[in-house]
């Protein structure tokens, strides 16, 4: 299993330069929906396929499942990885960052947060960037001239947050929501780019806390458990911090589908217990 998920982790930081390069033609939709019924363009498509292809010849890899496709595919023995190929592709339009997320679960799809082993995510940013977690630990390295090198061997939440960013309209977000964020906006500074990875990466830099939280028009908010919530809360956890759905961590979710949303709340420990008891 260590050898698989050095295997994953190379194989994303060795496509992300690719994906990142592919991306200037293929700002145009595709003409198709996701399983959850969002517009992709043709960059979701491209990048979607260029990592089953990488991602599925690994050996020890036995399942690929991706935002973009409706069920898993079966690539052999061994642990499932679940991608969201591009992260934030709404922001390719106005050029603003965007991310690849993956998990690597030992267990069938759709698994638990607890079956994750690592998981890590790319941030096309002005620079590219990777943040991997596993065994406890989150790396983030620098993807420069086709290299990897390390940043940071061990990154953690700072200790004084001072970010924060939130989705969904603010007249849809439920009232004891809103009056979390009262309390919180007298405190911390408001950075919210529409790219889960941009403003999760805010959060693990400066310290604070990301929420896309349950909204009146939609009770399950709006990101996806396998694919965006488990393994980008795996992260925070192993970096110090806490994730949670409202009542607990977002990795004791039950998965019931591949496509299943939930409420996700991801920052520094003191953040989400005020948050958790906000929402009670
Ligand atoms: O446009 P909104 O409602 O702020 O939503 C932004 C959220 O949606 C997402 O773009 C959804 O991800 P995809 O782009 O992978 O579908 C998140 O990255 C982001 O946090
Ligand atoms: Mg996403
Ligand atoms: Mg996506």
């Amino acid at each position: 299993m260590t050898d698989t998920v050095a295997a994953i982790r190379e194989a994303v930081a060795a496509a992300a330069p690719e994906i990142r390069s592919g991306l200037p033609g293929r700002r145009e939709t595709a003409g198709t929906e996701n399983p959850s019924g969002e517009r992709r363009l043709a960059a979701d498509e491209y990048a979607d396929e260029l990592l089953e292809e990488r991602l599925g010849r690994i050996d020890g890899v036995g399942a690929y499942a991706s935002e973009e496709r409706e069920g898993v595919v079966d690539t052999g023995e061994g642990c499932a990885v679940a991608v969201d190929p591009l992260d934030g592709s709404s922001n390719l339009q106005p050029n603003n960052v965007m991310g690849t997320i993956v998990g690597v679960y030992d267990a069938e799809l759709p698994a638990s947060g607890h079956d994750l082993v690592a998981a890590g995510y790319v941030l096309y940013g002005p620079i590219t960037t990777m943040a991997f977690a596993r065994e406890g630990t989150v790396t983030e390295y620098l993807i420069d001239d086709g290299e990897s090198t390390v940043l940071n061997a061990d990154v953690t939440l700072p200790a004084d947050p001072t970010v924060y960013g939130f989705g969904g309209r603010v007249p849809d977000w439920p009232a004891d929501f809103a009056g979390y964020v009262d309390d919180v906006e007298s405190e911390l500074k408001l950075r919210y780019g529409g790219a889960m990875i941009g403003d999760v990466n805010q959060v693990l830099t400066y310290g604070g806390v990301f929420a896309y939280p349950a909204l009146q028009s939609a009770p399950e908010g709006k990101l996806r458990l396998q694919f965006e919530c488990n393994p980008v809360g795996y992260v925070i956890e192993c970096a110090g911090g806490r994730s949670s759905d409202g009542t607990g961590s977002v990795l004791d979710v039950d998965p019931t589908s591949l496509h299943q949303r939930t409420p996700v709340y991801l920052g520094n420990e003191a953040l989400i217990d005020r948050l958790e008891a906000a929402l009670d």
